[in-house]
């Protein structure tokens, strides 16, 4: 279990802090929306380490994430676009997931295979669709190993249909590699397809949607 409790945060002395409590299960996507401003990429710079709360806790399992800089966190992010280098290969760029004694082409050509993209490993990033590049920081994901997937807005630029396929293969990935996928979405339609939890910021808060 992802759990945080009590996370507490503010950018400025003056201002009242956001105080972030929630749980996401491994194998399940748990879904946070909210109105534009209201916290959203605080709380995932929260969960990565690229912001520091001032109090709370964040756990995976029994393990403190807290004093953990954000390399060293078991957790991945995957934006809306911009996941890739433009002039790797769909090979160099999921290689690039791996440490460095680990990288093989086998395990990446396996990891492209379980995303959809057999056969297109030597493509260059900057020719493949934006449901494609997806696939490809999925499989880069898969092979990091890191059992934390924080996803902001994963689907918002890609058409319908793909967005459809991206999204089932997300469901698909987390559960079968037993992610905690945390998802960020205005779409109540992504998140009805995907999530077992579904929280809003309001007011600085988490809560629980029903
Ligand atoms: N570095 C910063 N310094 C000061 N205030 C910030 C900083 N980053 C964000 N904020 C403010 O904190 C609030 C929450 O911002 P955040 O980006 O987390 O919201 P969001 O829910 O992700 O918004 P959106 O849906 O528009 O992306 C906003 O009022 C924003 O202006």
């Amino acid at each position: 279990m992802l759990r945080a409790s009590d996370l507490e945060f503010r950018y400025r002395p003056e201002e009242a802090p956001y105080r972030f409590s929630f749980e996401a299960a491994a194998g399940e996507v748990t879904a946070i929306s909210g109105a534009s401003g209201s916290g959203k990429s605080t709380l995932l710079d929260l969960l990565a380490g690229f912001l520091q709360p001032s109090r709370g806790a964040l756990t995976l399992d029994d393990t403190n994430l807290l004093p953990l800089e954000p390399e060293h966190r078991p957790v991945s992010l995957l934006l809306q676009s911009d996941n890739l280098f433009e002039h790797l290969s769909a090979v160099g760029n999921v290689d690039l997931g791996m440490p460095r004694g680990e990288r093989g082409r086998e395990k990446v050509d396996d990891a492209l295979a379980e995303v959809g993209l057999s056969g297109l490993g030597g493509r260059p990033a900057s020719t493949l669709s934006g449901g494609q590049k997806q696939r490809v920081a999925l499989a880069r994901t898969l092979l990091r190993n890191r059992p934390v997937l924080l996803l902001d807005e994963p689907f918002s630029a890609l058409d319908d249909e793909t967005r459809g396929t991206v999204r089932t293969l997300v469901g698909e990935l987390t559960n079968r590699h037993s992610w905690h996928t945390v998802l960020v979405s205005h779409h109540a339609d992504d998140i009805a397809a995907l999530a077992s939890r579904h929280y809003r910021i309001i007011d600085k808060k988490l809560s629980e949607a029903v």
